[in-house]
């Protein structure tokens, strides 16, 4: 499920803020001033969540929940407070908001609980992208192993592109038509995790105040992701293998038996074998999800990957800054052939990320790739020390026009020569890293 989300925010500046922010991870948002505001366009037009501040002029953040409740019991409802104000955000969870936030959150804090009710439309679902002889095999082995019934689990170092395969199997099983779910079980506090897994009804626990299906329901007759399996508890993992094992479900404090229809597919960046030895994973249920194990090595030991991998990561950046046609120009992919990448493909995306905002050309050069830990030996790059200093810099100007343009995104776009969406992209990644953007 991925669409639309009606932010309802009275302070604009806010209001913006959360629009690039969502709109950055691929969400699609519409943004009013007012409760009121929001009903009109709610009995025109359908959405997928609403995100409303409480304290509003005309009626509440409150009111709303409550005429949302009586249209549109299930339409999710997550609602800002300020810090201070606890119990309002009690009477919104009375209310039936399904969660809050409290002012002032971040970036972070506003995606994470966002996604636990919305999927962001992905623009990877296509293939994962490969070119060394090893990933080319692993894919056609991966690909055999999705027409199958087997729980796979995959694992690697972080950011090898677990997740990129857990969705290329669900794709080329017989499931494709089937959703396709994912959990973070390190993600997700130790508490929650068994609700959210097996869902709850009404009433479990202290703030269950409606029912609500587990992941497993929500995957039935397609894919559960369980990311970062050797994360969750033991006790856990013994209930989660009972529920492989009967295939039935039954929620937190209901007594309906739910038959399910899953396969599971797992992933972890440990050493599953030695987790084991050291007590802290199951060995029966290392047995039952390791029925077919892929591994995804670091990226440096498949380094025919690396361009293909930047060549796609680019043009999907560019897509979202709207700079389609960037290309690599050949100094920048000698750099990047040469590093030993750590933090494997989520660190080059970063890279990527980060040569695109520094660099207006329609090619990135070697000087536009900043790589991370510059201790380490990386060939024509400058140091991390002027890619700081130039990024600081940057945000001056920025800062300056926003200031010069009394904040009009409009004008400030104009005045530094790029569109309205790359200063939305710069602004949003200038508040992630924690500096205070005026509105
Ligand atoms: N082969 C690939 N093709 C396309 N994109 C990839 C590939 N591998 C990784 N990526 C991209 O790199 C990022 C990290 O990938 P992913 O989340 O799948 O890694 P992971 O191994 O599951 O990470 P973690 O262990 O931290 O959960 C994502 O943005 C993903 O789209």
């Amino acid at each position: 499920m991925s669409g639309d989300i009606l932010i309802v925010e009275d302070d604009l500046g806010l209001q913006q803020a959360l629009q690039d922010t969502l709109l950055l991870s691929g969400y699609r948002c519409e943004c009013v001033p007012s409760a009121e505001a929001a009903i009109s366009l709610l009995q025109r037009q359908a959405v997928q969540m609403v995100i409303t501040d409480v304290q509003m002029a005309g009626m509440d953040g409150l009111g709303l929940l409550h005429w949302i409740g009586g249209r549109f019991p299930g339409l999710p409802v997550l609602v800002m407070t300020a810090h201070a104000q606890v119990a309002g955000a009690v009477s919104a969870m009375r209310a039936g908001a399904v969660d809050y936030l409290a002012k002032p959150f971040t970036p972070d804090a506003l995606l994470g609980l966002v996604a636990r009710y919305l999927r962001p439309p992905r623009e990877d679902d296509g293939d994962p992208v490969v070119g060394d002889e090893k990933s080319i095999r692993l894919l056609q082995l991966a690909g055999r192993v999705a027409r199958s019934a087997a729980s796979v689990m995959i694992t690697g170092p972080s950011g090898t592109g677990k997740e990129v395969l857990a969705r290329f199997i669900h794709r080329r099983s017989a499931r494709a038509e089937g959703p396709f779910v994912a959990i973070n079980c390190a993600a997700i506090p130790d508490n929650m995790l068994e609700a959210t897994l097996f869902g709850y009804e009404k009433g479990a626990f202290t703030g269950a105040v409606q029912a609500c299906p587990g992941k497993f329901e929500q995957a039935h007759g397609g894919t559960l992701l369980l990311d970062e399996i050797t994360e969750m508890d033991l006790n856990l993992q013994a209930k989660l293998l009972r529920v492989l094992q009967e295939r039935e479900v039954e929620r937190l404090g209901g007594r309906k038996i739910i038959s399910l229809d899953v396969r599971v597919l797992a992933t972890s960046n440990r050493d599953l074998r030695q987790a084991v030895t050291e007590g802290r994973f199951r060995e029966d249920l290392y047995y039952r999800l390791n029925v077919f194990p892929l591994s995804w090595p670091a990226l440096a030991e498949r380094p025919g990957d690396i361009l293909p991998l930047a060549e796609y990561l680019l043009q999907r950046q560019a897509r979202l800054l709207g700079r389609n046609g960037v290309t690599l120009g050949e100094d920048a992919r000698a750099c990047l052939q040469a590093w030993h990448w750590p933090g494997n493909v989520r660190e080059l995306d970063n890279v990527i990320q980060r040569a695109l905002i520094l660099s207006v050309a329609g090619t990135l050069g070697a000087g536009d790739i900043l790589l991370d830990g510059a201790a380490a030996p990386a060939p024509v790059v400058p140091d991390d020390g002027l890619g700081k200093e130039l990024e600081s810099q940057e945000h001056q100007i920025i800062l300056q026009a926003l200031q010069a343009c009394a904040g009009s995104r409009r004008e400030v776009a104009e005045k530094l020569g790029i569109s309205p969406r790359t200063l939305r992209y710069k602004l949003a990644r200038m508040r992630e890293a924690g500096i205070r953007v005026p509105m």
